[in-house]
């Protein structure tokens, strides 16, 4: 694959403009030979990649550079991001402190592993945000004769640092007993039959363990087992496990998360509406930036969902979040003697800000190899996405600001929904984000270059370079300063759009 060069945005000469893929052809190759890319239904991989060729792109990129974008995409998906992500609660420590107790908890954690030491960075944009970086792939781990397979999920958690929890167990072999050394496989097919004794179908090495629970233990019990069933000694990943470490001083978040509240940019004494709140992340890190001063109020349809949120607020000791459990799409309310002081439906022109994090198809998430969602589901989002948005802009006061965002790579999700909210709403204008982490919008939903370039998409097709594999002890400052960047890039896909109500709007 040659290497060329992007020309500056925004010019548009007649030759197609080629841009540099999100990598090389050797290190994709790297990736997909330790797991395969994303595996998709075949009706939502041609709709992923007629999206990602769409007619914009193709007027002004060549088609085989687009191609390649799209693998890429699809194979950083299947892979965890570069960094674990910390968000340190400022409200109970400072960053400095927090980085100080990381450090010495990373050092027992250690212990374990080929490398001396994991360094835990500051992100030099975020002051609230401590970077660990993943280590890995592990290329050359020797497999053990006991294979134990873990369903997709509990797969892709212990590329992230977890544990295989009992639940997860899929299958062991008869003679699996507690101690033994085992090889760790994701069912990516969602093939396995649980309590099987062997398992032929398509599955993904993810690492080694030491089981702590015998097969017969696991399957020949009545009851539903919990803790841990195979002690992680050799991931795929290296990712430390923050489970109860300093729960009251740090929130793992990824990166563009974060990103989102900074640019929601909320001011103490204010009142915040997070519509779609739970678990909550978004919402606790709202408050933090008012510094537990004002009113934030977080809304979620799922009951179980809400008392989640209501935990985290308590965990970090955040007083100024009231959480109610109720429909966004109903939250406007209709008649004009009700107050909406006590909770929802509120009052038109209620809130200062608002945070539409939406329900949406969840493509960007990593690392996620494989997602069994027909066509239907995926593109079923839009339209709840447009109901929230409608009762956001009528909830906002004039001058107030609405930030959107999703966890999806989707056009129709992202940029199609600015361009429907422009189009709909006369009173929103398009902001910039304070900061800009990630890329410009896509293009394919008819926006303008200036408006694509307010718009922030998180793409891990943009990444250029692998993840770390080598003992972080030897790195120098500037090798750290460059690993840093590739922090900004290599998370999980993400979009956010920042809107102003006008006041004459
Ligand atoms: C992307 S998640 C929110 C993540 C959250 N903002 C955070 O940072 O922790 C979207 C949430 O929307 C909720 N949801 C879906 N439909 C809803 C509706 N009609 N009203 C309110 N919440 C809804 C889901 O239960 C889900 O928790």
């Amino acid at each position: 694959m040659k290497d060329v060069s992007h020309r500056p945005t925004g010019s548009r000469d007649n030759s197609k403009r080629e841009l540099k893929p999100g990598f090389d052809a050797i290190e994709y190759s790297k990736m997909v030979l330790v797991f395969p890319r994303i595996s998709l239904k075949p009706e939502v991989e041609a709709y992923l990649l007629s999206v990602f060729k769409n007619k914009e792109i193709l007027a002004n990129i060549q088609s085989e550079q687009s191609n390649f974008k799209f693998e890429s995409l699809l194979s950083r998906l299947s892979h965890p991001p570069a960094f674990t992500c910390i968000r340190v609660n400022t409200c109970a420590a400072s960053t400095d402190q927090v980085k100080k107790l990381l450090t010495e908890e990373l050092q027992k954690q250690c212990k374990g592993w080929p490398m001396s030491d994991i360094p835990v960075l500051e992100h030099p944009e975020l002051p609230d945000v401590l970077l660990i970086p993943v280590i890995g792939p592990r290329i050359n781990l020797q497999r053990h004769s006991i294979e134990v397979i873990v369903g997709a999920q509990c797969g892709n958690a212990v590329l992230r640092g977890a544990h295989v929890f009992i639940p997860g167990i899929l299958s062991a072999p008869k003679l699996m007993r507690d101690g033994d050394a085992v090889s760790v496989y994701s069912d990516i097919g969602g093939k396995c039959k649980r309590g099987a004794v062997e398992f032929m179908g398509s599955k993904t090495f993810v690492g080694n363990g030491i089981a702590e629970i015998s097969r017969n233990e696991i399957f020949s019990s009545n009851c539903t087992l919990r803790g841990v069933g195979i002690r992680m000694t050799e991931p795929v990943y290296i990712s430390p496990s923050f489970d109860n470490v300093l729960p009251s001083l740090l929130f793992l978040q990824n990166l563009p998360s974060v990103v989102v509240s900074h640019v929601l940019d909320p001011k103490p004494g204010e009142r915040i509406l997070d519509i779609c709140a739970a678990p909550g992340g978004k919402t606790t890190h709202i408050a933090a930036l008012m510094n537990d001063k004002g009113e934030v109020i977080a809304m979620d349809k799922i009951a179980n969902k809400v008392k989640k949120i209501k935990q985290n607020a308590e965990n970090l000791q955040l007083k100024c979040i009231k959480v109610f459990c109720y429909d966004g799409t109903k939250a406007l309310a209709k008649e004009s003697n009700w107050d909406g002081q006590a909770g929802p439906p509120f009052l038109p022109e209620s809130f200062d800000r608002i945070l539409l994090d939406a329900p949406c198809s969840g493509l960007g998430q990593r690392p996620n190899m494989a997602c069994d969602w027909s066509l239907k589901e995926i593109t079923s989002y839009p339209p709840l996405q447009r109901k929230l948005f409608r009762v956001a802009v009528n909830l906002l006061k004039p001058g107030g600001i609405l930030v959107y965002s999703t966890c999806t790579i989707t056009l129709a999700e992202n940029e199609e929904q600015v361009a429907w909210a422009l189009d709909s709403f006369p009173c929103l204008s398009l902001q910039s984000q304070e900061p800009h982490l990630g890329e410009e919008g896509m293009m394919g939903a008819g926006l303008s270059n200036d408006q694509r370039q307010l718009l922030q998409r998180f793409d891990p097709a943009s990444v250029t370079e692998g993840h770390t594999s080598v003992s972080c002890s030897d790195l120098d400052s500037s090798q750290i300063e460059h690993l840093i960047k590739s922090a900004n890039k290599d998370t999980i896909g993400f979009f956010i759009a920042k809107f102003l109500k006008m006041q004459d709007g």
